[in-house]
């Protein structure tokens, strides 16, 4: 075990960067086991009873593995394989999917960052065209860290552009920060837009606009 607990030590990282190399199920436990710890003296320190208080009672091993095995999942597990298929009769109109539910931490507070993602794809004639969900799971992954919003936008684009090479991609996340409606300044609303635009949609202003006016449509309820 502390084999383990050593090799969890050594490099620290972005809290949106992966680690060096995916955990293995050992090295997940040993890591909650670890935190579990740490949130145990946190508890203390704001005194909370929780060995004795029947609703925090295990709090600190349930927060640690929430931390671990959801909130931070991304950090610690490969991205999603992707299942790609033949561009057989050469489409090359424009696909966009969403929305795609956004549930990821915002790194300075830590609290949830709730919203929607929109993406573009312009595939190329003799490339390959990606299995819809996985854009759902791309960007699940990349959610499951403590982001920004300005980065997770950019680090779904980045992923999708090297794996996929289309000729254009577009990404959109609106999304609400609980750390602005739930403490702070309370703001009753509002949400932030970030986009991130890879090959043909930075040079073509017409295709963002269709991007746009797609997402738009996308975002009306469903009859
Ligand atoms: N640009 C950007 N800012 C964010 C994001 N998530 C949270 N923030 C902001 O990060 C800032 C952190 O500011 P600080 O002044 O260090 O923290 P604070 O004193 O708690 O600030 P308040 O939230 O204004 O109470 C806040 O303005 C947050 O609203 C994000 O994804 N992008």
């Amino acid at each position: 075990m502390s084999v383990t607990i050593r090799r969890l030590q050594p490099r620290s990282v972005a809290a949106n960067e992966a680690v060096e190399q995916s955990l293995t199920a050992g090295e997940r436990e040993a890591m909650i086991c670890a935190a579990a710890g740490k949130i145990e003296d946190l508890l203390d320190i704001l005194r909370v009873d929780h060995r004795n208080d029947p609703n925090t009672r295990g709090t600190p091993g349930r927060v640690a593995k929430m931390l671990v095995n959801e909130l931070m999942r991304g950090r610690f597990e490969a991205p999603p394989a992707l299942t790609d298929f033949e561009n057989r009769l050469a489409y090359e109109g424009l696909i966009v999917t969403g929305p795609i539910e956004v549930r990821s931490t915002c790194a300075h507070h830590m609290m949830p960052i709730r919203g929607e993602a929109f993406v573009g794809v312009l595939p190329s004639a003799g490339g390959k065209v990606l299995g819809l969900s996985k854009y759902d799971r791309i960007v699940d992954h990349f959610a499951s860290r403590f982001q920004t919003q300005e980065e997770l936008v950019q680090q779904i684009g980045d992923f999708l552009w090297e794996s996929t090479a289309p000729r254009g991609l577009a990404i959109r996340i609106s999304a609400a920060h609980l750390c602005r409606t739930h403490r702070g300044i309370r703001a009753s609303n509002g949400r932030m837009v970030t986009n991130a635009y890879f090959g043909a949609f930075s040079t073509e202003p017409a295709l963002k606009e269709e991007f746009l006016r797609e997402c738009a449509s996308l975002e009306m309820p469903a009859r």
